[in-house]
């Protein structure tokens, strides 16, 4: 059985930063495909939307989140639009549970507002395009399998903790190793 530890949500929310946290504490592989795809390109996230545009991204997002769900099980970090396609949804749901870090958006825009490496934010709105992501895009992160509050007042340790929590109810056998 590989049962991958697969985040999702928002960008900002903290899939990396709990994703981290979440391998150190199992003992896990932890993959970021946002950070697999730059470092397989060579090339930035903001470098790629430039040269080759979105859909080229999202075609490198859905190869690596196959290979890396491949190679578990592991923690892995998702982009915030990779659970958007249908394709990797269903990957995700063959090879692992999906948790949605379920992250407010005034906690996601003091989060990003000052990085300029969220391409989707280079508008002249930034924050309005944020709102208008979270909500097209809330419905279908409540399609995972497991929801964990992530707000501003928690630190990283307890949020992860809270996704241990969630996950030994959903089912503990994800966490007695391989
Ligand atoms: N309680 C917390 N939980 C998560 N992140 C936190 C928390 N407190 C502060 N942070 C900081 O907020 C930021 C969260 O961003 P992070 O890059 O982890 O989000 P992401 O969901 O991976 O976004 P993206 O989809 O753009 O990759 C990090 O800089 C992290 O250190
Ligand atoms: O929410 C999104 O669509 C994105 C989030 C980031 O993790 C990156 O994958 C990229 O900036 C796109
Ligand atoms: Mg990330």
């Amino acid at each position: 059985m590989r049962r991958n530890i697969v985040l999702i949500g928002m960008m900002g929310a903290g899939k990396t930063a709990i994703g981290g946290e979440l391998a150190r504490r199992l003992r896990r592989p932890f993959s970021d495909t946002d950070a697999e795809i730059e470092r397989a390109a060579a090339m930035t996230i903001p470098e790629i939307f430039a040269r080759d545009g979105e859909e080229f991204f999202r075609a490198r997002e859905s190869e690596v989140l196959g290979r890396v769900l491949a190679s578990g099980p592991g923690i892995v970090s998702t982009g915030g639009g990779a659970w958007l396609r249908p394709e990797n949804r269903a990957r995700i749901g063959e090879d692992g549970v999906s948790v949605w870090l379920d992250c407010d958006l005034e906690t996601l825009w003091h989060r990003v507002r000052h990085r300029p490496t969220r391409p989707l934010l280079q508008t002249p709105d930034p924050r309005g395009t944020l709102e208008r992501l979270l909500a097209e895009r809330g419905p279908v992160y409540a399609l995972a399998d497991i929801r964990v509050p992530a707000q501003r007042g928690d630190s990283i340790e307890q949020t992860a903790e809270r996704v241990l929590d969630a996950i030994r109810a959903h089912d503990p056998a994800i966490l007695e190793g391989r």
